[in-house]
């Protein structure tokens, strides 16, 4: 069957968006959607993010990560589905949505960024390998002395599957702060691999740097290896109105063969 697909990025973190709104009945298997991700064998892509219908709200987003299960909450992918949403005439540019933890507004901004409203955070915890966060999508969050040199497919992939982090894995975010900008790498469970860049990393890395004193600002700049993300939040004993802002830019469409 002949399944349309829209492919988008957020600052290089790339996904396969379908509009299911229209065609509800489509069922993709844990293979197909590892197929459509694939980088040889399919479209190629981190993840794969369908928008549907929603009693509540203008859709319901749900990701899955490139290895065809889904995931927990994807902060890139979520701000693609709603410059997707809006260039499909789902949404405005203001939005609300429904994701896998909780309602999510987003906003186009004037700069043509996407700025998404993320969950309150809850304890920032320490490990005996670094500071965790849940962010919807729980991340370990290290700090780095060279980052650049660093082999984060080695070692992000050894703390993805510590005993310590099981049942659940965690995604492993490394840092360096450099001239007052974090910058970050990643290596994101479920993908198996180091990405682009990592919205909830990004959320969880900037709350933690905040944490440990590094910034007095409550607006904090993450440089990622394919672009830049602005986390903004207040504190008030804990992390709230948190808001993650950067570049979501559709790539190409066309139909995928899915048998
Ligand atoms: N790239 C995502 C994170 C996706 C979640 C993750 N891989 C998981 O399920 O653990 C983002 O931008 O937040």
């Amino acid at each position: 069957m002949l399944q349309k697909f829209h492919k988008y990025h957020g600052a290089g973190n790339d996904f396969v968006l379908i509009d299911i709104t229209e065609n509800n009945a489509i069922k993709l298997t844990q293979k197909d959607i590892a197929t459509i991700c694939h980088r040889r064998f399919g479209v190629g892509a981190d993840g794969l993010i369908t928008l549907g219908p929603s009693d509540n709200s203008d859709f319901k987003m749900t990701y899955y990560n490139s290895d065809g299960l889904e995931g927990t909450m994807c902060g890139n992918g979520g701000r693609c589905a709603v410059q997707f949403a809006y260039d499909r005439g789902m949404a405005g540019k203001k939005t609300t949505f429904d994701a896998v933890d909780g309602l999510h507004k987003g906003v186009i901004t004037d700069d043509e960024e996407v700025n998404l409203m993320m969950q309150n955070i809850g304890e920032i915890k320490n490990t005996p390998f670094g500071m965790f966060a849940d962010t919807g999508s729980p991340h370990l969050v290290i700090e780095a002395e060279n980052l650049q040199k660093l082999d984060v497919k080695t070692e992000g992939e050894k703390l993805r599957h510590d005993d310590y982090f099981y049942p659940d894995g965690v995604n492993v975010n490394y840092y360096q702060i450099i001239d007052n900008v974090i910058h970050i790498r990643t290596f994101e469970r479920g993908v198996e691999a180091e990405t682009w860049a990592c919205g909830t990393g990004s959320v969880a890395t900037a709350v933690i740097a905040h944490h440990k004193k590094q910034f007095d600002s409550n607006s904090i700049k993450v440089q990622a290896l394919g672009g830049q993300l602005t986390i903004s939040f207040e504190f008030n004993g804990r992390y709230e109105n948190l808001w993650l802002k950067g570049p979501a830019q559709k790539v190409f469409e066309g139909y995928d063969f899915i048998k």
